[in-house]
């Protein structure tokens, strides 16, 4: 059996996933590869750390520029993460003609556009099924398993990190420092935990998402982004009792005008698949016309998990090695020749564009009229109401004070309409604080 011989760039949480997982299957694995495969270089700056995890018979350098173009190595695995020099040595890898394996979402949600150009000049391939929700195949459903479609819209959880913080906070009571702290312990958290909470980290995956599901290009610096940090307890609550759960979403829809490419945490009605998703779990919703809506459920972060993806990726190659380049799977799932023009020129909409319901909460003092005041403004806009909920400040201020709190749910309106109502809403002086506007998706 031949042997393909992998440069593993970083033993960290994935890397060391991915060592302890192949060696474990390494039978396994190598049948269903058709070849074995074997990792024959670690790199690592902390080289004690690594060589204690691979033990002797393997390579440990500190170095990782020198294992990206060395002749005895077939396929660079790079899970270092970053942009900065994760960049130049999957640059470098692929200038060297070295298939590249990656984890990192961040390096190819920003320079994706210029490191898959690089592959293909080189005929080399760039697999990345780990970047987005971790261990589900969710890159090969869309690819592959979900050709035959039309791609309506994706909505998943893609941050394991702000899913169990929510999920914590919710069913434990616990705050947001803390169970942020156990997502770092257990090996969630991106290096820089501001990408995970502020949203940023869910929107490298659902802009790589969404290039896929549309034959649009890799677009992150268009996503419109929010993350978990303002979210209010009460509102996780007000929305329980109207029967939704607030997740943080990554959705990527196709509409007549253009593509909504947004991240923020959004209600999402409790009796849904995707409500219940717990903990570090991650899962994805893929609407297609032909067959319908499919849902993808699994560990979207942690080091055996990832490291699943990473080893699929590795085998894909493997049983590629010495193909014809024609014959790889495209890496983002349309073959540029044949690129439909009018849909690769899709735009990404402003967010004013987007359409969808709106949960608001504005906190008012209790007096005869506000209600009517507020609502006659959402009908001044042409924002229809959906439900309406009023719960006494008692309940959340303290017994005797003068405030309350209105709750409502929209039917569909234009975001930018949305933001016009607001804005008259807000002015009112019976209006107490700022409104709070969070968006609700069926899912349906
Ligand atoms: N941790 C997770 O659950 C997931 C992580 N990812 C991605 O996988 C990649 C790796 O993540 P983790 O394993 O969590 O990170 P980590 O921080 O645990 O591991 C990174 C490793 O790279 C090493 N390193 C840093 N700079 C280096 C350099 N210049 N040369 C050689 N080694 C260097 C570090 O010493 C460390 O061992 C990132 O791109 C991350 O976004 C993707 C999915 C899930
Ligand atoms: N930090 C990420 C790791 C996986 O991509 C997450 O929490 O999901
Ligand atoms: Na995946």
């Amino acid at each position: 059996m031949t042997r393909i011989r992998v440069g593993l760039l970083g033993i960290g949480t994935v890397g060391a996933g991915t060592f302890t997982v192949l060696k474990r299957n390494q039978a396994e694995i190598s049948r269903r590869a058709g070849r074995e495969i074997a990792i024959t270089v670690v790199a690592d700056l902390d080289t004690n750390r690594a060589r204690s995890i691979v033990g002797d018979d393997i390579e440990v350098v500190s170095d990782a520029q020198q294992v990206v173009s060395r002749d005895d190595v077939d396929v660079v695995i790079e899970l270092i993460g970053g942009y900065g020099i994760a960049k130049t040595l999957v640059l470098a890898a692929i200038e060297a003609g070295k298939h590249v394996v990656t984890a990192n979402k961040a390096l190819l949600a920003v320079h994706g556009t210029e490191i898959f150009a690089a592959a293909a000049r080189k005929g080399v391939i760039v697999a990345y099924e780990a970047a987005v929700a971790g261990g589900i195949p969710i890159i090969k459903a869309l690819r592959e398993g979900l050709v035959a479609n039309r791609i309506d819209w994706v909505a998943g959880i893609v941050n394991g990190t702000t899913n169990f913080i929510l999920s914590e906070m919710r069913d434990k009571g616990l705050d947001f420092a803390s169970v942020l702290k156990e997502a770092q312990r257990l090996g969630y958290a991106e290096a820089d935990p501001t990408f995970d909470i502020e949203g940023i980290d869910a929107a490298h995956k659902t802009a790589l998402m969404s290039a896929i599901a549309f034959g649009i290009p890799v677009q992150f610096d268009k996503a419109h982004i929010e993350g978990i940090t303002k979210l209010e307890r009460v509102d996780i609550q007000y929305a329980e009792q109207l029967g939704y759960r607030i997740k943080l979403l990554g959705i990527a829809k196709r509409t007549d005008k253009g593509v909504e490419l947004r991240v923020h945490p959004s209600l999402v009605p409790a009796r849904r698949l995707i409500a219940s998703v717990e903990g570090a779990m991650n899962a994805v919703v893929v609407h297609g016309d032909a067959l319908g809506t499919t849902l993808y459920y699994g560990a979207g972060a942690g080091s055996e998990p990832t490291a699943s993806a990473v080893i699929a990726d590795l085998v894909d190659i493997a049983r590629l090695q010495g193909a014809d380049p024609a014959h790889y799977t495209p890496v983002l799932g349309f073959q540029s020749a044949s690129l439909n023009a009018a849909q690769s020129s899709l735009p990404v909409l402003p967010i004013e564009e987007v359409v969808t319901s709106y949960y608001l909460r504005a906190r008012v003092s209790d007096e005869p009229g506000v209600l009517a005041k507020i609502t006659t403004i959402l009908s001044e806009h042409g924002v229809s109401i959906d439900a309406l909920l009023q719960r006494e400040s008692d309940d959340v201020l303290g017994e005797g004070a003068d405030q309350t709190d209105l709750i409502i749910l929209t039917h569909r309106t234009r975001e930018g309409t949305m933001n016009d109502a607001l804005a008259s809403i807000q002015s009112l002086p019976t209006v107490l604080g700022s409104v709070v506007r969070l968006r609700k998706e069926e899912l349906n």
